[in-house]
């Protein structure tokens, strides 16, 4: 008798928000470049200044994710509307050592970071001497600890007074809160005694329901970037990067470091797209912001599909894992109410058959029942 196939293992749930309106919110201590960061990477102009607390109220702006793929789509189709994905940013004030106690601008930033779904943690490692440090000096590793601590102590707060009032429920003898209670324990000790983040634990598909329930800033994916001057930018070298590098495997491992440079990029946006070419070309470097972008939408555990023809190009987001009739009633709810199947070409064998008749009469057309995830 054949051996009946395992089934799959049902996949975790994401950690976060649902939805596909999800947005990168940009941290770090005061004047290290956040706000230049956002108007070369949304083409803004929010008040970049030389002086810690420039910004207050934060800044939010999108930027179209770049993809060969969907370039292609357009030249090939050259449809009437081309809608691409978009990155939601938002820049948000400086934080500094006491925050969580309500040093510097106070508590404000924490209903800021809480409304973001994955963080953009912006550290100096450019020296000028001009541009005042809030620490008085320049040290990105440092800088790193202050600000994962302040959001760990922001954490425990909030966690410290979910953990109290379920107590007083549960020794009252409400026995329904027990199994969310005794998690919110676990998650205390490991952000209060083990002192860690969050998003470093390994949580199981229960847990993770109950820290949805809760969204703690620690549990948010963080890219680390790191702001150089031009010079170290272009050398692709600089005394910090092989500390921040090791200081991030030791404390956040896995996580992703991108250096760029905000003094470059904001030279770079100045120019027209032929000086900027050859710029590029001279210097043999490239800007850094299509990769931040790219990572920053991918660590917002979004993804999308095309649809396309001569009328439309566009990217619908999806979050990752979506089961096909979820994903084809993005487009319109209709569509996952009557869903049937989903037929789909893949990007790579429409682009070498040449058209969609092509690659239907080669067979090539995925067939996507309702269990499938896209
Ligand atoms: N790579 C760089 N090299 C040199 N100077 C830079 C670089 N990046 C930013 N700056 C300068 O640093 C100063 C502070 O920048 P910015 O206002 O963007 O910081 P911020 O982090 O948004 O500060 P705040 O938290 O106060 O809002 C500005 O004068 C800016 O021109
Ligand atoms: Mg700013």
């Amino acid at each position: 008798m054949p051996l009946k196939k395992p089934a799959a293992p049902e996949a975790k749930p994401l950690i976060g928000r649902v939805g596909t309106n999800l947005k990168v919110g940009i941290v770090g201590l005061p004047n290290v470049g956040k706000s230049t960061f956002f108007n070369v990477l949304t083409k803004s102009s929010a008040t970049a200044e030389n002086f810690p607390f420039c910004t207050i109220d934060p800044n939010e702006n999108k930027v179209p994710v770049p993809d060969t793929r969907f370039t292609y789509l357009v030249d090939f189709f050259k449809p009437v509307s081309k809608v691409p994905a978009f990155l939601n940013v938002t820049d948000i004030a400086g934080l500094v050592k006491g925050a969580a106690e309500g040093q510097g601008l106070g508590n404000a930033f924490l209903s800021h970071i809480k409304a973001c779904d994955s963080l953009f943690h912006l550290t100096r490692a450019f020296d000028d001497d001009d541009v005042t440090h809030v620490e008085g000096d320049v040290n990105p590793v440092r800088d790193l600890e202050i600000i994962l601590e302040e959001l760990r102590l922001k954490d425990v707060e909030y966690i410290d007074a979910a953990h109290d009032k379920m107590a007083k429920l549960v020794e009252r003898g409400d026995k329904k809160l027990k199994p969310e209670f005794d998690c919110i324990a676990k998650v205390r000790d490991f952000l209060k005694e083990d002192k860690k983040q969050v998003r470093f634990a390994d949580w199981n598909t229960n847990e993770i329901e109950v820290l949805n329930r809760h969204l703690l800033i620690t549990t948010k994916p963080m890219i680390y970037l790191v702001n150089l001057s031009e010079k170290d930018y272009i050398r692709k070298k600089n005394k910090w990067l092989v500390k921040i590098k090791e200081w991030i495997d030791a404390n956040d491992p896995g996580a992703m470091l991108i250096p760029f440079s905000g003094a470059f990029e904001l030279r770079l946006a100045d120019l027209d797209d032929e000086e900027r070419a050859k710029q590029l070309e001279e210097l043999k470097t490239t800007s850094a912001l299509e990769k931040i972008i790219v990572q920053g939408y991918k660590a917002l555990q979004l993804m999308y599909f095309f649809t396309t023809g001569p009328d439309e190009c566009k990217a619908w987001t999806i979050q990752i894992g979506t089961k096909a009739p979820q994903a084809a009633g993005k487009i319109h709810t209709d569509f996952e109410r009557g869903f049937i199947m989903a037929e789909v070409m893949k990007y790579t064998e429409f682009k070498e058959e040449g058209s969609e008749a092509a690659c239907k009469q080669k067979n090539i057309y995925l067939k996507c029942p309702d269990t499938v995830v896209i």
